[in-house]
């Protein structure tokens, strides 16, 4: 897999890096018949356990909309034994956050080779790091030069206490390293400190759509669907 983008144009004079990117940006278009798209682009966060992977699929299901979870892009680089993999096994066991670079390479190539128009991000931006290298200069500017426009509608919260996150997750079998009571804890405690803060700036921006997570899952989906069924 190429370098990461903003990893990359770091390495640049900045002279170079419009050139870079317009490089770049046209590999891209020419390899995926990208250019003139508006993508639209939904966040979709909450607690670890709040029920955003099990909505991303149902929305998924009933409106045109390609779902990428970070957690998963980047369970899939643990598997595919990649450089990278090790340490993101090793910060995923710890319930931390791995560096943003890593992760948005990951989505960007998602973006790239999904070649839709409307993607539901889960899980993403985590922390204050991850919005602010996503909305860095370069990753924007290579975005415009594909005239895809990656600012996000608005943030979908899911929001659930931590009591019932917890149990969810203790019942969610899915064999993860990170779905055990010690690591649980770790990441509810990183969602707090570092992810409610990102949620907070987007409300502060008028962003944020909140659903009360706590319902059963059916009807935590109609609130969900009403909102979707009402986008333009
Ligand atoms: N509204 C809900 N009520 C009860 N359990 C739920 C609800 N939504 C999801 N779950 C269950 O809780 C666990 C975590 O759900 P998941 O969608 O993986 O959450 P997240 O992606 O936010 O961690 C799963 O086992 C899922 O089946
Ligand atoms: N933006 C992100 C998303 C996930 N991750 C890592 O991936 C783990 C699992 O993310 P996930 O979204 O699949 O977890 P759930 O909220 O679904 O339980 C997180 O606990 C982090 O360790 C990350 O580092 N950065
Ligand atoms: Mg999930």
């Amino acid at each position: 897999m190429r370098g990461g983008l903003v990893a990359s144009a770091r390495l640049l004079p900045r002279p170079l890096v419009r050139w870079f990117l317009q490089r770049r940006a046209q590999q891209d278009i020419n390899e995926n018949m990208l250019g003139g798209k508006k993508v639209k682009i939904i966040f979709v966060l909450g607690g670890p356990g709040s029920g955003k992977g099990t909505q991303c699929s149902n929305i998924v299901e009933h409106f045109d909309f390609i779902h990428l979870s970070a957690g998963e892009l980047l369970r899939a680089e643990i598997n595919s034994g990649s450089e990278n993999g090790t340490m993101i096994d090793t910060i995923i066991t710890e319930g931390k956050i791995v560096p943003s670079e890593i992760t948005i390479k990951l989505l960007q190539e998602a973006i790239i080779k999904g070649g839709n128009d409307k993607y539901i991000i889960d899980g993403f931006p985590r922390n204050e790091e991850n919005r602010v290298v996503f909305e860095s200069v370069t990753l924007v500017t290579y975005f415009q030069l594909l005239e895809i426009s990656i600012s996000p509608e608005f943030v979908l919260f899911f929001d659930c206490s931590e009591e019932e996150m917890e149990r969810r997750l203790l019942g969610r079998n899915q064999g993860r390293s990170d779905d055990n009571i010690e690591t649980i804890r770790k990441r509810l405690k990183v969602f707090v400190e570092s992810s409610l803060p990102v949620i907070e700036y987007y409300e502060s921006k008028g962003m944020v759509k909140k659903i009360d997570a706590t319902k059963p899952a059916p009807e935590v989906f109609e609130d969900v669907k009403a909102i979707f069924t009402h986008m333009a």
